[in-house]
């Protein structure tokens, strides 16, 4: 600002100048114009002299109030000073500096009428005035710019510490980050024949060793199928911004048809070795809870960074753990009282076909009083919820306000099929419950609710009806009725959507199992069937699809319907549009925008959603999104799936 009127004092004298030429040359044919042009060139000089008058009186002015308000330092006081100082004004105009400031600064130039911002790297003046010390570089030396204010002036001293810098730098760069890592599949290996087992592990170790001799990291097998590597920061920064190749360099070890994935924890930013190891197993566990084929890595703050994750959850062939959980769940069971059993806001048949056989079991074999606690109005389960208050003679499901009123301290809540605070039919009965037990299938988010006494999760499992059956059958499958049956085999086929996708060989046999138990396909194919106009809103949606690089998107229009059925369904039913890996539904609810997504697996969704702050798992996600409007929503849709099939297509 200042600086342009130091600027424009030579504009006025060559306009003077040209002024008082024209005077002369018109003297000859015109003293009217030759006393104009006299009158306005001598009134040009008459601003050039008031404007630079005022201006130095400005300048002695700030600059001598300005020393003198720091006490005891004067102009020639500064000008001593080993370091560069300058004097600034009000809007940051340099009005003096020392001659260290025009050496080291702007090349032995003087720098008054330049704004401070020029030395400031890029950084507002407003750093100045924070006084904690504003970090900047300038012709390759680092400095430190502390700045005293007295009134609108201040006096800003350049400490130079490049040398300290670069050793922080150092020391940052090299502070240790543990890596665990562990081969995900190795059972599918180990299937096969030994040789194929110790085929792959030899080539995970060939590939891990190479990863670390890389950055010339230590590394070290930690267990059958685990290892610990341990890079420094500055290695972990360059493979977060390479997104990590070691998992695309795994993937591409194939034996028989099976691809190997592994799942590593990384652990950013503490000092100690032991610290970051401790941490590095907490990110595994995430990793790891997240389906696997990923690398999670944790921060000191506690935050987490995924990579990867491409790949569907491998099945676990083994059932042992289901057996442990049974176990565990027979033993918390035994020391309470009353067993709720809830799911998510919304619930759907998956939810409520494991909750109503876990209370077959919790009142006939542990003989508890025993109810599915249950928002009938928003339930997505109406048709199963008739059809079990149908059949049976008891009433099974309460509302979360009766659970509440009915909670005693020795009660137990099984939260089934989400693990998430923020998803609950009612956060208020998981507040007031003392013993919760978790069962879910979905991938791990980071705010999972982490008190559990028993936390079953299964990522590579199609449902929760899944998990519930095996649990059930070991724990005793004798009361299960073919009511109880049906509604698990329906929570099966929604989330397999008809057996098409997540199916492993352990969802057959769990479907195999209910198929004993008397569920019968036919009454579970009437669970699905909807009223005409949520069927007709379904159609309208799949109608208003348009195709986006291999993305059917949606937005949909609101109509009579239950909008968040035929969302869900009409992103079901757009994966089957040619051409399509992915699906997306834009709808209005609840006065947020939703996002429903679903893949068959080529893209992943969940990464998608998660990035619009949602979730779910690799083939059926979804997000809320608030305060928003469904065109915004679409382009924050647009630029996630661009980003996230970019960063695919790159990997
Ligand atoms: N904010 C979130 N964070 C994490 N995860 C989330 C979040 N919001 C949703 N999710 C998970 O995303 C998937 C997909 O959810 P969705 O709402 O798109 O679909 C669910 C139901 O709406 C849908 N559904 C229910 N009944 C039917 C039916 N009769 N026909 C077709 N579709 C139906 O199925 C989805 C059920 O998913 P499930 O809970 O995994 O069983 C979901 O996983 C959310 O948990
Ligand atoms: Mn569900």
């Amino acid at each position: 600002m200042r600086k342009r009127k130091w600027t424009l004092t030579p504009w006025f004298l060559i306009f003077t100048a040209i002024m008082f030429a024209m005077a002369v040359v018109s003297y000859e044919y015109s003293p009217i114009v030759f006393y104009i042009e006299l009158g306005v060139s001598v009134l040009s000089l008459a601003v050039v002299l008031v404007i630079s008058l005022r201006f130095a009186s400005y300048v002695k002015g700030t600059v001598k109030n300005t020393v003198e308000n720091i006490k005891g330092i004067n102009e020639d006081y500064l000008e001593k000073f080993s370091y560069p100082v300058a004097v600034i004004g009000r809007q940051g105009d340099i009005l003096w500096c020392n001659s260290r400031f025009r050496k080291a600064m702007c090349g032995g130039k003087g720098a008054e009428g330049d704004n401070i911002k020029v030395y400031l790297s890029g950084k507002d003046i407003d750093n100045l005035k924070k006084g904690e010390g504003c970090d900047v570089a300038v012709d390759g030396k680092e400095y430190t710019v502390y700045c005293h204010f007295t009134g609108e002036s201040a006096v800003c001293e350049f400490i130079e510490n490049t040398y300290y810098k670069q050793i922080t730098r150092e020391y940052l760069a090299s502070k240790p980050c543990v890596a665990i890592v562990v081969f995900d599949n190795a059972e599918d290996f180990s299937d096969n024949s030994d040789e194929s087992f110790s085929e792959a592990m030899l080539d995970i170790e060939v590939c891990l060793q190479k990863w670390a001799e890389q950055y010339s990291a230590l590394y070290k097998r930690i267990g059958n199928n685990r290892f610990m590597i341990i890079f420094k920061e500055a290695d972990v920064e360059k493979m977060t911004a390479d997104k990590f190749p070691i998992l695309k360099n795994i993937r591409e070890i194939t034996i028989n048809n099976h691809s190997a994935s592994i799942s590593v924890g990384l652990c950013r930013g503490y000092n100690s070795i032991k610290e970051s190891e401790i941490n590095a197993r907490k990110a595994l566990e995430m990793a790891l809870g997240r389906g696997g084929d990923q690398v999670a890595v944790i921060k000191k703050d506690n935050t987490y960074e995924f990579f990867g994750g491409k790949v569907a959850a491998a099945e676990k062939a083994s059932k042992v753990r289901m057996r442990v959980i049974a176990n565990a769940i027979s033993r918390v069971v035994a020391d309470c009282d009353k067993v709720f059993i809830m799911g998510h806001k919304f619930s759907d048949l998956d939810c409520v076909g494991a909750a109503i056989g876990l209370q077959c079991i919790m009142e006939k074999t542990f003989k508890r009083y025993s109810k599915v606690v249950i928002n009938r109005e928003t339930s997505m389960a109406k048709q199963l919820i008739e059809y079990t208050d149908e059949k049976l003679d008891t009433d099974i499901f309460i509302s979360p306000e009766t659970a509440l009123s009915g909670l005693t301290q020795k009660s137990l809540l099984i939260i089934v099929d989400t693990h998430l605070k923020r998803s609950l039919e009612s956060s208020e009965l998981y507040e007031k419950c003392k013993k919760v037990i978790i069962i879910d299938h979905h991938r791990k988010a980071v705010d999972y609710i982490n008190n559990a006494l028993v936390f079953c999760h299964e990522p590579s499992a199609s449902s929760t009806c899944e998990m519930c059956s095996e649990i059930i059958s070991c724990l005793d499958d004798s009361p299960l009725s073919y009511v109880q049956a049906d509604a698990m085999l329906a929570g099966i086929t929604l989330d397999t959507k008809n057996f098409a996708v997540k199916t492993g060989v352990r969802t057959f046999e769990a479907a195999a199992y209910l198929r004993r138990r008397g569920a019968n396909t036919l009454t579970v194919k009437g669970m699905f069937s909807d009223n005409i106009e949520t069927y007709r809103e379904k159609v309208d949606i799949v109608c208003k699809a348009h195709v986006y690089r291999g993305c059917a998107i949606s937005i949909a229009p609101s109509g009579d319907g239950d909008i968040r059925l035929a969302s869900a369904q009409a992103a079901d039913e757009m994966l089957n549009l040619k051409g399509v890996d992915a699906s997306f539904v834009l709808f209005e609810d609840n006065n947020q925008i939703n996002i429903s997504a679903r893949s068959y697996g080529n893209v992943n969704v969940q990464i998608i959603m998660e990035k619009l702050g949602g979730g779910g798992h690799q083939t059926m996600a979804a997000t809320q999104l608030k305060n928003t409007t469904k065109e915004f929503a679409y382009q924050q849709l647009l630029s996630e799936i661009d980003s996230t099939l970019d960063d695919e297509e790159n990997s």
